[in-house]
């Protein structure tokens, strides 16, 4: 065993809790611990499913296993293993996918989709074609020249009553799809987000299945011009796309009818709320950050900590042995509020999910009074978990020194994977803004009009008692803040636009402090939903330790990161504030000799990370060489690019050297 090896079991011998026990807490339960394992295990076993490590292929390779493993996954193993859509095993299978996979825009964003647009003959048209690959589908509603603002869109879908059909067209280059995960290379299907024209009338942005390559050839149709945008800063695997379409004609059927339709005549029939168009983005802004984000910082911790533990570099005492990089106090004040930050988000998360759950059941009534609070909810989430989540994956990269900017440490690619969930599915300046403008609507209301969670907008001030670092003095200094922040906010516009400033410019001219102020609303919800999921949680006593010390650590480092505001607020003293940095520095240390313990209850698998620093043995430096060893550029001893273009200069320095030799 490496001396490294030895320091990790080291770490493992001094944890004070019960890894396992925290495990069960991380998965929801010990059910759904041995669920999640089966099917990491049957994931794992599978010979089909072995690839070379990431960091040596090529993009192409990349793509290719990808797509090779993904159909595999898709068309058999899923069934085989019992894998079906409702089942505890596929809330788990996201999980145990490999390290890189495609389909998923098909799989888990045009499927959803389907179900939320289409009629039922619909559904029972295009579902068990896409379940089971017949078609592949992707969610095309982003174009070159428009993202964020869906009114600005330009393809136009124009009803042809003659022929019964709509027209698709891109009247410009900045109208063609651009970014759709699948469309590039595997899809040939798209679900069009185009404006509906009919009779020369526009109704907006509306659904419409759009077929884009021969289903026997996989041809481009005529009309469709489609292809793979180049390489981007991660997502190698992917086949993000554009889609260039030009008197493309589709059935009348195939505009997705659930909420509106167009009669054979030409009649509008507008049959449920407009926002619903947006639902399929709520569906994924809940749904993308567990997957996409804050499991990517927990494996990042796991790295990051585990190699800090074995990462000998300097004294803390003259004289003394080398000491592990994880015993600097700034070393576990870059790593250990990263694990408070993956708790708190995981534990809100699943607050989100179920109010999601519910709104959905509700919906399925004709209820949708909800929305806006889920809409709100949802968007500042997707933001504000993305933004602490690429954050903390930057931080964990730098805190490994040099190796983590080798691929070989497995962080890089888990920094280009989280950096884009602060664009795709909205773009987070995009989205604080949507939550503001929720904000400050409630504001103005009475608190019989308001849903639970935003109550404490309107009520009045509470002080804190007691001991200032508690759970529930945090829990109200985050509150006060958010109220006093949203106030103020909201009275900022009103004061320019009382001044005469027409709202679209007082709303403007507020904008820098409208997403501060959603930020800070935010952030209440989520200290608030992980400090009462850790009160009602049942574990033992030492787990119940681990997580209350989590949450309050997330607490103070949050405050001490921006105490300016809480003391601008009036919400706590100069003297609050040097008892929660001194609280933060204690729990640092407190959680310290856990840390590896607490990161090893993620249960990641080595081949889920791919990262020399990262496995659970601990054996860095070897894996390390090995994985150098892997190079393509290792292949042969002389590279052709170094013999064909230093050789001549080599030998001229061959004849010097030789020279002088021969001279001395
Ligand atoms: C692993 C890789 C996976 C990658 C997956 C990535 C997939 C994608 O990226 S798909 C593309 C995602 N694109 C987006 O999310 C676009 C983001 N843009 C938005 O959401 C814009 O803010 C957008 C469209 C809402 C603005 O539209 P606009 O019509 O100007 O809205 P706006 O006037 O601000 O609001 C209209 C009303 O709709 C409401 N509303 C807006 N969005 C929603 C929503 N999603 N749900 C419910 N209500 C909504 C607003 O609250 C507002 O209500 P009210 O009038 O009562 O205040
Ligand atoms: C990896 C990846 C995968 C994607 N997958 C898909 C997909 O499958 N399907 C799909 O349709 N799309 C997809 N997209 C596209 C994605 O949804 C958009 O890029 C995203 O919605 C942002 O829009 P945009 O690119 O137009 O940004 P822009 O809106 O142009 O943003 C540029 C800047 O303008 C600012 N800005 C914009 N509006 C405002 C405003 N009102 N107030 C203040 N500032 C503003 C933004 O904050 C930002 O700083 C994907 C993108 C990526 C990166």
């Amino acid at each position: 065993m490496s001396i490294e090896s030895n320091l990790l079991k080291k770490e493992r011998q001094n944890v004070t809790f019960s890894v396992e026990e925290l495990t069960n807490v991380w998965d929801g339960g010990k059910e759904d611990t041995e669920i999640r394992r089966k099917v990491v295990k049957v994931f794992g076993d599978d010979p089909v499913l072995k690839s070379p490590p990431i960091c040596t292929m090529t993009r192409e390779e990349r793509y290719t296993e990808a797509t090779r493993k993904c159909v595999y996954i898709f068309r058999n193993m899923l069934q085989k293993n019992g894998i079906y859509p409702g089942s505890k095993e596929f809330e788990h299978f996201w999980n145990a996918m490999p390290i890189e996979y495609t389909l998923l825009i098909h799989m888990g964003a045009f499927i959803p989709c389907i179900m939320s647009f289409g009629s039922e003959e619909q559904v029972a048209k295009w579902l068990p074609l896409s379940a089971n690959l017949n078609i592949i589908c992707t969610y095309a509603q982003t174009e070159l020249g428009h993202g964020s603002f869906l009114r600005g869109l330009e393809t136009e879908a124009t009803f042809d009553r003659e022929t019964q059909e709509f027209v698709i067209n891109c009247p410009k280059v900045s109208s063609m799809k651009w970014w759709p995960g699948d469309m590039g290379l595997n899809a040939n299907h798209a679900l069009v987000m185009a404006n509906l024209i009919v009779g020369g009338k526009k109704y907006g942005m509306h659904p419409f299945m759009v077929q884009i390559r021969d289903l026997s050839t996989h041809m481009p149709l005529p009309g469709v011009t489609v292809g793979d945008i180049g390489s981007k800063m991660g997502f190698e695997a992917i086949d993000n796309g554009f889609l260039y379409m030009k008197n493309v004609r589709i059935p009348r059927e195939n505009l997705l009818n659930k909420n509106s339709e167009v009669k054979p005549d030409g009649t509008y029939v507008k049959k449920a709320s407009d926002r619903l168009m947006y639902g399929s983005m709520v569906n994924l802004r809940v749904n993308l950050p567990k997957s996409q984000a804050i499991d990517v910082l927990a494996k990042a911790c796991t790295i990051a900590i585990r190699y800090s533990a074995v990462r000998r570099q300097g004294l803390l005492n003259p004289g003394g042995a080398e000491v592990a990089v994880l015993d600097y106090t700034l070393q576990q004040h870059k790593l250990i509020p990263q694990l408070a930050t993956v708790y708190a988000t995981k534990f809100a998360g699943e607050g989100i999910i179920k109010k999601h759950q519910a709104f959905l059941q509700n919906m399925a009534k004709g209820n949708i009074s909800d929305l806006a609070e889920i809409h709100a909810l949802s968007a500042s989430f997707k933001a504000s978990v993305s933004e602490q989540c690429t954050e903390g994956v930057e931080v964990c990269r730098r805190a490994c020194g040099g190796h983590g900017y080798s691929q070989a440490s497995g962080l890089p690619h888990l920094l280009s994977k989280v950096t884009p969930t602060c664009t795709y599915e909205g773009e987070n300046t995009v989205l604080y803004l949507q939550t503001a403008r929720y904000l400050v609507k409630c504001a103005k209301e009475k608190a019989a009009d308001l849903p639970e969670s935003i109550l404490f907008l309107v009520q009045p001030i509470q002080n804190a008692r007691g001991n200032i670092t508690s759970l529930d003095n945090l829990a109200l200094y985050f509150k006060n803040r958010a109220a006093l922040c949203v106030q103020a906010a909201s009275k900022k516009v009103n004061q320019m636009s009382n001044k005469g400033l027409a709202m679209h410019e007082a709303w403007d001219k507020s904008s820098v402090q409208l997403v501060h102020a959603t930020k800070a609303y935010v952030i209440q919800y989520i200290f608030d939903a992980f400090a009462s999921f850790v009160k009602e949680v049942k574990c033992s006593k030492s787990v119940k330790e681990i997580l209350e010390d989590l949450c309050c650590l997330y607490g103070l480092h949050y405050i001490n990161n921006c105490s300016g505001d809480f003391l601008k607020l009036g919400i706590l003293t100069a003297h609050h504030c040097n008892i929660a940095e001194e609280a933060e520095i204690a729990l640092l240390e407190k959680l310290r000799p856990n840390a590896v313990g607490i990161v090893d209850a993620f249960d990641f698998t080595d081949s889920s990370m791919e990262s020399c620093l990262g496995a659970y043995d601990g054996n860095v430096y070897e894996r390390l060489f090995d994985m150098a060893k892997l190079s393509p550029l290792n292949k042969e001893p002389v590279h052709q690019a170094s013999y064909k273009y230093l050789r001549p200069y080599l030998l001229e320095g061959r004849d010097i050297l030789e020279g002088a030799k021969s001279k001395l």
